[in-house]
């Protein structure tokens, strides 16, 4: 939802009355901010309260839009007061940790909030902001009575097992908490798997280690079997690590939770190698990534120079979005041509692969080329009309575009202009997302699974964490899940690669010219239209 839609909808929204069981409330005693619920998109029937001023529970949840001065719109997380009333609270046990009793502001203001666009002009509205992370005066939980577990679902990602090792130990050692449960193998490990006692000695040293220690799997999302294990077991802390799938997922418990009335926290920690999910930074795990790749982009081009008209071909994940072989092309400067699903190429005529091939073969005697997996992908399922397969997720499975590749370059030199070509075909799609993760990553990660924590301690659900300009906030599911990043091939980064690789760029610049002045979105710049694979 954009702005503008905030406003239309505004005048429809039900302003309601609270009780103040959380300092969150703040916000609705302040005359300056108003506080509403916004119906989702799948429930149109407004919330209400109820005859002692709680949230009366509906089907969906409402999104909790709060506005003040100046256009500024908080998009804040659910709280376990907007479902359950009169809920006790106790001073939060980090005040009086050694550890942290250095810390000269203990708990983060209530008004704290972290702006989702900080490129303004001097009369721009204050516009969006997220609740900002971190330890809360009151919290919802006794420590001996929390009991929470941690999954990890989807794709692997360096680091996964470095946030589980942080949530154990911060649990532990920031609050008290000693009873978390891991489930074992994903999602469906909550009703057909066995689950993993996990202490701060069992976790120690794993995260040194690639992978996920609980294991992952993909499917096998059913959510009353879910969240029936979840109250047999009588758990209250849900932790999910997972990408924009599992946090569709994670939603969907949610919501669940809430229908049934469970003070159970859920909370999100997003996940993807591909660094696909929108609003934050970047995801874990997709700096370590672009470094291993590194590796195998230095091996193609010590092979590619080594040989006559040598052509070192590497293919990177990036199922939909092209980042990791963006981020290791520029990072590189050994390359000649990156390609990724955002940005169509052809082979064949002025202004394609082929030519270019050529071109730099003759200038240079060598070339590097990276391919991301998920690009070309429109080219192959042309001649393999294998469009239509998917994983237990329900996402597209791809056909190899890097072996593809490499077959019509060594047919197009070798057969039809008869040159000497020698092709090394490398791919460590696997081996990047299987590596511990680096130690910039590791950091981040011990931010992302303290910030879950402090949510989850405060009565905070329904969220995922994550940095939005370099300040962590907890983001509604909806706002994650909503759409996947994808590179803008008409944004900057995208025209530093060209400029760095020398690529043809496949576009039409009148068109780019014709699409800027009419604010046409970029997949109208291409011949054939990029098919979007979202599941
Ligand atoms: N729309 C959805 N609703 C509920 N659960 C879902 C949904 N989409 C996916 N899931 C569940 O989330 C889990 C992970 O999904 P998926 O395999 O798509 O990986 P992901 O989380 O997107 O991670 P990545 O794509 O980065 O590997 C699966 O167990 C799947 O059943
Ligand atoms: O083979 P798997 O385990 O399904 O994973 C492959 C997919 O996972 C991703 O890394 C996303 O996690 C994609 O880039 C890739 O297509
Ligand atoms: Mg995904």
């Amino acid at each position: 939802m954009d702005s503008s839609s905030i406003s239309s909808t505004a005048a429809s929204f039900v302003t309601l009355k609270f009780r103040c069981f959380d300092p969150t409330y703040a916000y609705s005693a302040t005359p300056n901010h108003r506080r509403s619920f916004v119906t989702s998109s799948r429930s149109l029937t407004p919330c209400a309260t109820n005859s002692n001023g709680s949230m009366a529970t509906s089907e969906n949840s409402e999104r909790k839009i709060i506005t003040g001065e100046a256009g500024y719109v908080l998009e804040d997380v659910p709280h376990f007061s907007d479902y359950i009333s009169d809920l006790p609270t106790y001073p939060n046990p980090l005040q009086d940790n050694p550890s942290y009793s250095v810390v000269k502001q203990h708990f983060v203001d209530v008004d704290d909030s972290v702006a989702q666009n900080i490129v303004v002009h001097q009369d721009s509205p204050r516009g969006r902001h997220f609740r900002r992370v971190g330890p809360r005066e009151k919290v919802y939980f006794e420590s001996d009575d929390v009991h929470a577990c941690i999954v990890t679902c989807g794709g692997l990602c360096p680091g996964l097992n470095t946030v589980i090792r942080e949530i154990v130990c911060g649990l532990y050692y920031m609050y008290g908490v000693h009873k978390v449960l891991g489930i074992e193998g994903g999602y469906r490990g909550f009703y057909a798997r066995n689950t993993i006692p996990l202490t701060p000695k069992i976790v120690n040293g794993i995260h040194k280690r690639g992978g996920t220690i609980l294991g992952t799997s993909r499917g096998g999302h059913d959510t009353s079997k879910i969240v029936d294990s979840i109250q047999d077991r009588g758990i209250n802390q849900v932790y999910v690590l997972g990408g924009d799938g599992t946090q569709k997922g994670a939603s969907a418990i949610f919501e669940e939770i809430r229908r049934r009335g469970l003070k159970v926290a859920v909370a999100g920690i997003p996940k993807t190698i591909d660094n696909d999910i929108p609003i934050i930074d970047k995801s874990f795990g997709f700096d370590t990534a672009v470094e291993e790749a590194q590796r195998a982009i230095s091996a193609a081009h010590v092979e590619a120079e080594s040989f006559e008209n040598g052509i070192g071909v590497v293919k990177l994940m990036g199922r939909y979005s092209g980042f990791i072989a963006m981020y290791a092309t520029i990072a590189s400067r050994d390359v000649d041509c990156c390609l990724i699903p955002e940005s169509p190429f052809y082979l064949e005529g002025p202004g394609g692969l082929f030519e270019y091939i050529e071109k730099r073969l003759k200038e240079n005697g060598h070339m590097v080329i990276v391919i991301a997996e998920g690009a070309g992908q429109e080219l192959l399922s042309e001649i393999m009309h294998t469009m239509d397969q998917q994983d237990a997720s329900g996402n597209k499975l791809l056909q190899d575009v890097g072996l593809w590749i490499s077959q019509k370059i060594r047919d197009h030199f070798g057969k039809k202009r008869k040159m000497t070509i020698n092709l090394k075909y490398i791919d460590p799609t696997y081996m990047i997302r299987a590596v511990p993760s680096n130690a910039s990553d590791n950091v981040y990660c011990t931010l992302l699974a303290h910030s879950a924590i402090h949510g989850a301690m405060a009565g905070y659900t329904g969220f995922t964490v994550g940095p939005v300009n370099g300040r962590h906030a907890y983001i509604p599911f909806y706002r994650i899940t909503e759409r996947q990043n994808r590179v803008v091939i008409t944004d900057r980064m995208w025209a530093r690669l060209l400029s760095s690789t020398n690529q043809p760029s496949f576009l039409d610049p009148k068109k780019v010219k014709q699409s800027k002045e009419e604010g046409k979105p970029d997949t109208q710049l291409f011949n054939h239209a990029p098919k979007i694979l979202n599941n």
